[in-house]
């Protein structure tokens, strides 16, 4: 759901236009409206108006409302809209929260960019989530955060779709000097190619067709705090050259200008392309990559976190959206827990979100969070031991967590079964 706040019925009817195509949108003129409408509809992204008196250019309306908003449980991912290419307020509005910022009249394929990343992202806002998890990698992970978090250096933080990347990113800029600066996050996936330059670097009024006012870049926003590239290996090469020349220098040109501005801002990077082909220099700058890796964090697939991480994190959300403390079936658990999660946290995280709203009793069975069924196959390897824990977790789950029934299905005695599962900690 997203929800749009602006004085101007014209501008509110656009956006609402532009956006329908991504997700139900619903409309509120008047400030007083805000708190109401967002108990209403509790939207994922508010993309709010930041002057509503006639005349005023200021934004302390909307900077005042944007306080309020943050302030709530299950904030949303806020985009700040502004009438006026204002890098003041629009940096304000970061530090205060917001996540994005957009300025009046925006070509469509850009507000449509905007609001797409802050629904894949949905509101990590300042209510940041901890890095959850106790296994040897998540605790080496958060080790390693404390350690690079407090230096300048560059991050490139590597790892699949959804295993925590954008908040190892977060983490870093916590543990930096640079905290109290904005933490801004480009999502180069989801920015058409067109507008990845004007994005970062900015643009002067009429230096492009859709170019009707000027606009800060990226660089220019987030001065004294950091710049987050998501899904860096979706920059086309041409333009890894001009990030490169921005890094190297630390100054950026906007479009249609001559006059390079300094730039003071931390970059740290991320993608989910594996890295063999991160250094495949057809696909990647080896010179943009030494830039960008002065330190490498890799954030593990969950499913190599282990059983108890999983189960630590099912039992956090499953907390979290279930509002009660969570019991679940020693199949589901076993299920749970034997699954791939190809989608990693994140798909765990929306099946818990699943399984809260569809489960039928008190204690969550497997069904309830609408997993696909898949028997565990060969393509996850040939390691003997990790073969021998999911032909177990396969036994107990199709026995529904009975022993003797398991350890008859595996052609074992009982007491095998239970030093099998001692053995993987099942
Ligand atoms: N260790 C963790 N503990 C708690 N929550 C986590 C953890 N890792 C990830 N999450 C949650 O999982 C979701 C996905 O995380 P995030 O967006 O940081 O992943 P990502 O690697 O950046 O994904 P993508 O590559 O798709 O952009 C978020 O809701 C995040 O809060």
């Amino acid at each position: 759901m997203i929800l749009i706040l602006d004085d101007d019925p014209d501008v509110a009817l656009a956006a609402r236009l532009a956006l329908r195509k991504l997700a139900p949108v619903a409309v509120r003129h008047s400030p007083a409206e805000l708190m109401a409408a967002l108990d209403e509809t509790r939207p994922d992204v508010l993309l709010l108006d930041m002057n509503f008196a006639p005349g005023a250019s200021d934004g302390a309306a909307g900077l005042a409302l944007l306080r309020e908003v943050v302030e709530r449980r299950d904030t949303p991912a806020v985009i700040v809209m502004t009438a006026y290419a204002e890098v003041e307020l629009a940096v304000q509005a970061l530090k205060a929260g917001a996540v994005d910022f957009i300025t009046k009249p925006w070509a469509n394929e850009r507000l449509l960019a905007c609001v797409q990343a802050a629904l894949a992202r949905r509101a990590p806002a300042p209510a940041v989530g901890e890095l959850l998890g106790d296994s040897a990698a998540m605790q080496s992970l958060r080790a390693q955060i404390a350690q690079v978090g407090a230096s300048e250096a560059s991050v490139l933080i590597l790892g699949e779709n959804g295993v925590g990347k954008e908040l190892v990113a977060r983490a870093l800029h916590r543990a930096s000097p640079r905290a109290t600066g904005p933490l801004l996050a480009v999502d180069m996936g989801s920015l058409p190619e067109s507008l990845v330059e004007s994005e970062l670097f900015g643009h002067k009024r009429g230096s492009f067709t859709d170019a009707r006012e000027s606009r800060p870049g990226r660089f220019v926003a987030a001065a004294g705090g950091t710049l987050f590239l998501d899904e860096i290996g979706n920059l086309p090469l041409a333009q890894q050259a001009k990030l490169l020349a921005a890094l190297e220098r630390r100054e950026v040109t906007p479009l249609g200008s001559d006059k390079p501005v300094p730039v003071d801002v931390r970059v740290l990077a991320a993608t989910n392309v594996a890295e063999a082909e991160l250094f495949d220099a057809k696909r990647f700058r080896p010179d943009l990559l030494y830039r960008l890796n002065t330190v490498v964090l890799r954030v593990p697939p969950l499913r190599e976190r282990g059983a108890g991480d999983i189960a630590l994190l099912l039992r956090h959300y499953l907390a979290q959206f279930a509002k009660r403390a969570a019991e679940l079936t020693p199949d589901a658990l076993a299920r749970l827990t034997a699954y791939r999660w190809p989608g990693n946290v994140r798909e765990l995280r929306q099946a818990c979100e699943r399984a809260s709203l569809l489960a039928r009793g008190p204690v969550f069975t497997f069904a309830d969070f609408g997993l696909p069924e898949v028997a565990p196959t060969l393509e996850q390897g040939l390691d003997l031991a990790q073969r021998e824990r999911e032909a177990v977790q396969a036994a107990l789950a199709q026995a529904d967590g009975n022993i003797s029934q398991a350890a008859k299905l595996l052609g074992v005695s009982r007491a095998a079964l239970y030093r099998k599962l001692d053995k993987h900690g099942l």
